[in-house]
């Protein structure tokens, strides 16, 4: 199948705004894609490559991409880079170069789907001395033989800069249509395995009985089952049906371990493979899981040299470091709390209920210093609950979650089977969709930032105020740096920003507000985090503020 075709889709992706018409095109196309590309199509309509768990990356920057060009088509870097002042847009000017190309290939070919894609993976799996020279070959090779309206598109493939609108809802709903099965099962299949791919190719092959047939499967991540937050400890009780496991709420970051035979792999909470950054966890899983196969979850608690837990962001250190990692493991020790069990040789433990997976979690942990198991409490009684929750408190952790015993596991939904009790108020993780240019000797760095909600109906950030505190001078300089090549449009000092950084903010109060098309407000929000540990579809939603909203009514009537 021609590249072209999969050029015109994103085109006319970007040309409408229409959640159903997005759909149909999606859709239309995935049925004449054929069957032996349904495994990476999907993710070449999100605009990646890879699925978020896959450790490949492309490793292509602007700049490599851009000498690419230039050796393709014969035109000067520097006239290409110079040319985005006039388009706005990288992508566009490689397209603009391509079409005044001066070389044209005499064997030129057209692109396939099929060859973009695996020049793609090749890209990414050439590694190591010379590489970089490598990838600018590959790439040349295909602008070379690449239309513009293709090189356009290739271009944004490549730097993650695809603007269609198409999110996982979205790619959801259209398998669905294209294949004429239930959203349903395609949502629980994707929830099992959050691979696409795999999914697409069910749906076509094997339809709605095909797709209830999933399960999990060891190396693909299943989307991590959430909770929402109680007012206390006896609302709760309540809600759990009088009885419950309160758990310590440890403050570190979520991961989920799949043990195959000697093969570990750990997946951060947007399932991203993390295992490389932390082998002295993946060495002690070994020791400690006794299971040949399992998938378990826990969260990985960074420690301080007093023995308390340190708040998360030095485990997100711990797993952006690359290099140095022997050093890192001395300087920020973590330690494992698991909590969960999803499979145990060949079982899948989803359907079970949560007090029998505790059981068997207990059976197959033999525990050592860097992996325990979550500290727990089953009781009725709210006085037994809030000692345990004063106690939690105490030695620094951030306060309990309630689980409901004879819940089954729920993949990707925040619903009321886990609830999480913590004196704030919860922080919201919003992204950033625009900004303004700060003022005299600030005017070079963007100052406040606009926070967007996340709308899955839609697909959409809705705007729920502005946040300018609570960023220290170096901060501001960090998120100008990352949000410039995000910028879309400029006018004065405002620009709008492509939704992909997620921060985190406290704020005084959630406000209703006419104002905003999302109808609310954050009055006083304040920076707190970067959350690299959340891609913009896991930002807080509009569903979410507005629960948010009605606990903070109710917490108010309690004091
Ligand atoms: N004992 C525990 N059981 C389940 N989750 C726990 C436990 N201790 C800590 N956690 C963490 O609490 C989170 C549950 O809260 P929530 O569902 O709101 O997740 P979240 O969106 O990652 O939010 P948060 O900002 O609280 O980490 C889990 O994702 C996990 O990272």
């Amino acid at each position: 199948m021609r590249y072209i075709e999969l050029a015109q889709l994103y085109q006319k992706l970007e040309k409408t705004t229409m959640k159903l018409i997005k759909t149909r095109l999606v859709a239309d196309f995935l049925k004449k894609v054929p069957e032996d590309h349904l495994e990476f199509i999907p993710y070449l309509i999100l605009g990646d490559v890879f699925p978020e768990w896959d450790e490949r990356e492309l490793g292509v920057g602007e700049k490599l991409l851009i000498k690419a060009v230039s050796m393709a088509t014969g035109i000067d870097s520097k006239e290409i880079e110079n040319s985005v002042k006039d388009t706005g847009d990288l992508g566009e000017s490689i397209a603009l170069a391509v079409k005044k190309r001066k070389q044209k290939s005499f064997f030129s070919q057209p692109l396939t789907i099929k060859r973009v894609y695996q020049t793609l993976v090749k890209v990414a799996e050439t590694t190591g001395e010379g590489s970089q020279d490598k990838k600018m070959k590959y790439l040349a090779n295909l602008f070379m033989d690449a239309e513009p309206i293709e090189a356009k598109y290739i271009a944004r493939t490549v730097l993650g800069t695809m603007r269609t609108g198409v999110a996982e809802g979205l790619l959801r709903d259209a398998i669905s249509l294209a294949f004429n099965v239930k959203v349903e099962l395609v949502e629980r299949a994707y929830m099992l395995t959050s691979d696409f791919g795999f999914v697409a190719k069910i749906a076509k092959t094997e339809g709605n009985d095909g797709l209830a047939k999933v399960t999990i499967q060891i190396g693909k991540p299943i989307k991590p089952m959430l909770a929402q937050q109680a007012a206390n400890i006896k609302e709760a009780l309540l809600e759990m049906g009088g009885e419950a496991e309160f758990e310590i709420k440890y403050d570190g970051a979520r991961v989920q371990v799949h043990k195959d035979g000697e093969k570990v792999t750990i997946y951060s909470r947007r399932l991203e493979n993390v295992t490389r950054a932390i082998p002295e966890i993946v060495e002690a899983i070994k020791e400690a899981l006794k299971p040949t196969k399992a998938i378990v979850e826990g969260e990985l608690v960074a420690i301080g040299e007093d023995g308390r837990p340190l708040p998360f962001q030095y485990v997100l250190r711990r797993f952006r470091r690359k290099y140095n990692i022997e050093e890192m493991m001395e300087k920020i020790p973590l330690e494992l709390n698991l909590f969960d069990v999803l499979y145990v040789d060949g079982v899948s433990l989803i359907d079970t209920k949560f007090m029998e997976r505790r059981k068997k979690l207990e059976e197959i942990v033999e525990t050592n210093g860097k992996v325990k198991i979550a500290e727990n409490l089953i009781t009725k009684n709210v006085e037994e609950a809030e000692q345990f929750y004063k106690r939690a408190l105490e030695m620094g952790h951030e306060g309990l979650m309630a689980k409901r015993l004879d819940a089954v596991y729920e993949p990707g939904n925040r619903g009321k089977k886990w609830l999480k009790i913590k004196p704030t108020m919860e922080n919201l993780d919003l992204v950033i969709i625009g900004a303004e240019w700060g003022e005299g000797r600030r005017a070079h760095l963007l100052g406040s930032f606009i926070l967007g909600a996340y709308d899955p109906e839609t697909g959409e950030f809705l705007e729920v105020g502005k946040v300018g505190s609570g960023f220290t001078d170096d901060d501001l300089v960090e998120f100008t740096k990352m949000l410039k090549p995000l910028i879309i449009k400029e006018e004065g000092k405002r620009v709008w920003i492509q939704p992909k950084v997620v921060i985190e903010v406290t704020y005084q109060e959630i406000q209703k507000s006419p104002k905003y098309r999302s109808g609310f407000a954050l009055r006083f929000p304040r920076y707190v985090a970067l959350r690299e540990d959340k891609g913009p579809e896991d930002a807080d939603t509009i569903e979410r503020i507005a629960q948010l909203y009605e606990l903070q009514e109710r917490m108010k009537g309690k004091v």
